[in-house]
């Protein structure tokens, strides 16, 4: 038996369509539109692709959509000016500053400007608080993908032994979270973890985020496991190829032997990433309306 690939695009598309209902509803009811503010620093080749996407997806919502592009010699001081108008913009519900940012800027002070009833990315101290203590907040978009994908293979999630593989403040720690508030048996690995092959093998969920190409191979695996690759690595380019192939941190190949399901990369986390920060800056203009759970 070989792995069910879990579709992450198709998630994600039905994602989209339904917030885009949700918002056609609520601009018809209350000519309310919800804003989003992405900033993105410099040229890094990858940011300027998803902050692309961003834009694309926000406007296809039927979101106002607009994308600041500043100049990688862009100074902290001018970079906390523009997100302190973003604040004061009541057409604006969300912010997203794309990372990573620039050498020399201050990750995060810039975060931490952000104010927290508008940071759809769920990175501000405040809003990673609300999380850990359980309280209403916007997730980050990644890990709440990973949750997304994970209850629709599984279901329920209680009892569960799960493995988050990587301690990142924007993937493992919330991952970690949100498995814990689902009622899972959590378990957070990292580089000095013993023996991670033997620690892989119990486990009934594998959610891997090291950004190291295969770095779990089937053999950790349990059988049946269910295992959410969250890298998205690009290999240097084979002969003939004008660009190297993208993949994951789990070895594909030999994963799809043993798991019981598994998301592929392309195709499987990255798309819901977009399509969380869609549904997260929704939710923001919906509360910021006091128009919560009404659409
Ligand atoms: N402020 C933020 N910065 C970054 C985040 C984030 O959530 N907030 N996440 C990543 C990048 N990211 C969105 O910003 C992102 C990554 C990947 C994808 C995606 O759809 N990937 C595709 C493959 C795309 C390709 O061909 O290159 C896939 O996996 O199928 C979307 C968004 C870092 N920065």
């Amino acid at each position: 038996m070989t792995a069910q690939l879990i579709d992450g695009k198709a998630f994600a598309a039905g994602l989209r369509a339904r917030v885009a209902q949700r918002t056609a509803a609520l601009r018809d009811a209350h000519g309310v539109v919800p804003g989003l503010a992405v900033v993105l620093v410099g040229e890094d080749p990858a940011s300027q692709v998803y902050v692309g996407s961003k834009e694309r997806e926000a406007r296809a919502a039927g979101f106002h959509s607009v994308v600041h592009r500043l100049p990688a010699g862009t100074s902290e001081e001018a970079l906390l000016d523009l997100v302190a108008t973003l604040n004061a913009d009541p057409l604006i519900h969300g912010i997203l500053v794309q990372l990573p940012l620039p050498a020399g800027i201050d990750e995060n002070r810039v975060l931490l400007a952000i104010d927290p009833d508008k940071d759809v990315d769920g990175f501000h101290p405040v809003n990673v608080g609300r999380l850990a203590l359980g309280q209403p907040a916007p997730v980050p978009c990644t890990p709440r993908g990973c949750l997304m994908l994970l209850k629709e293979t599984l279901g329920d999630l209680t009892g569960r032994e799960a493995l988050v593989i990587g301690r990142s403040a924007i993937v493992g720690k919330p991952m970690a979270l949100l498995l814990l508030a689902a009622n899972a048996t959590v378990t957070i690995a990292h580089s000095r973890t013993r023996d991670l092959a033997e620690v892989c093998r119990r486990a009934d969920i594998v959610v891997v985020a090291v950004g190291r190409p295969g770095f779990v191979p089937g053999a950790w695996l349990k059988p049946g496991a269910v295992v959410i690759d969250v890298g998205i690595n690009r290999l240097p380019p084979a002969p003939g190829e004008a660009k190297g192939r993208l993949v994951g941190d789990v070895d594909f190949d030999s994963a799809f032997q043993v798991a019981g399901a598994l998301t592929p990369v392309p195709g499987g986390v990255g798309p819901m990433t977009i399509a969380c920060l869609l549904d997260n800056t929704l939710e923001a203009c919906l509360a910021a309306k006091g128009l919560a759970g009404a659409f």
